[in-house]
């Protein structure tokens, strides 16, 4: 058993998160497995645990279920071996907003939003009261576009990205690192997934890359990893441009050009 916190991975079975098992794995760090396809799951395990020697966990879970994201829940909450979770699990919905369906939008919303809710919820108490560990949760960069027309999984995206700033402003100060990690076009199943068109697929930036550079913002504790953004300083311009807008929000007197 390693001596470094196991690190639980959600959507370990394929793309981004197995290659986060395959990096923590060469790390010696031990893994905990999930998704819902346990015999990917169970490859990927068997060739890291050969290649390694870490020890792997497979966890099949349907995490829009409510029984399955309470049992992980339960494993996250309990089991102090963790100190890493990388909610990465999320699914992508083709199409336009008036042509989605609703239960499509929900269920949406129950992998892309509540799971990584429920898994952080569980998970903080416990790295707060160690003073350590890390949340890494996989945003997008669709959550910063409502422009993409992508409006439902974008705004699942900017959930993630808010609920990460949220929790780094308040787990920071307490020795929790939190990580959100904002991709963009990533070669990956998603794509076939949600039912995008392939003729009109973005170019795509390979997983090892995405995944790589999201290390190294990692190790550096970067609040917000970005990797396809070239130009740093426009992140920044645009925290920037937020952060002066706060303190005029502690006013009691609507603006001028409210009144008549
Ligand atoms: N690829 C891209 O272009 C981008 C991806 N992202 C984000 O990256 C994350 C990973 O996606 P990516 O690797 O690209 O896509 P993949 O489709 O390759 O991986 C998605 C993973 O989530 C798991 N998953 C899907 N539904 C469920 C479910 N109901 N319960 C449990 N696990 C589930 C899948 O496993 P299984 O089917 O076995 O359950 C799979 O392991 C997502 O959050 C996505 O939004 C963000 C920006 C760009
Ligand atoms: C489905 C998508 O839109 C993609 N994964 C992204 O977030 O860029």
């Amino acid at each position: 058993m390693s001596d470094q916190p196991t690190v639980l991975i959600t959507g370990a079975s394929s793309g981004i998160g197995a290659a986060y098992a395959d990096r923590f794995a060469r790390r010696g760090q031990d893994l905990v497995l999930v998704a819902r396809d346990e015999v990917r799951m169970e490859a990927l395990a068997s060739k890291l645990r050969a290649q390694t020697g870490v020890s792997i966990d497979v966890v099949k879970a349907d995490l829009t279920q409510a029984a399955d994201l309470a049992a992980v829940s339960k494993r996250v909450r309990e089991d102090d071996r963790i100190g890493v979770l990388i909610n990465n699990a999320g699914a992508g919905l083709s199409g336009v907003f008036v042509e989605q369906s609703s239960i499509a939008q929900q269920n949406l919303v129950a992998l892309n939003v509540a799971a990584v809710l429920e898994l952080a919820n569980a998970i903080a108490p416990r790295l707060v009261q160690a003073g350590s560990g890390a949340i890494v949760n996989i945003g997008s960069v669709v959550g910063l576009a409502p422009e993409f027309g992508l409006t439902t999984y974008g705004a699942t995206k900017a959930f993630v990205l808010f609920l990460s700033q949220g929790l780094a402003f308040e787990l920071g100060p307490k020795g929790v690192y939190v990580q959100a990690v904002l991709p963009s076009g990533t070669r990956t199943e998603i794509w076939d997934r949600s039912g995008a068109d392939p003729a009109n697929l973005p170019s795509l930036m390979e997983v090892a890359d995405l995944v790589d550079a999201a290390m190294v913002g990692f190790d550096r504790r970067e609040p917000v990893t970005i990797p396809p953004l070239q130009d740093a300083g426009l992140w920044e311009a645009f925290q920037g441009a937020r952060q002066v807008m706060l303190p005029g929000f502690a006013t009691t007197v609507p603006a001028d050009r409210y009144r008549g």
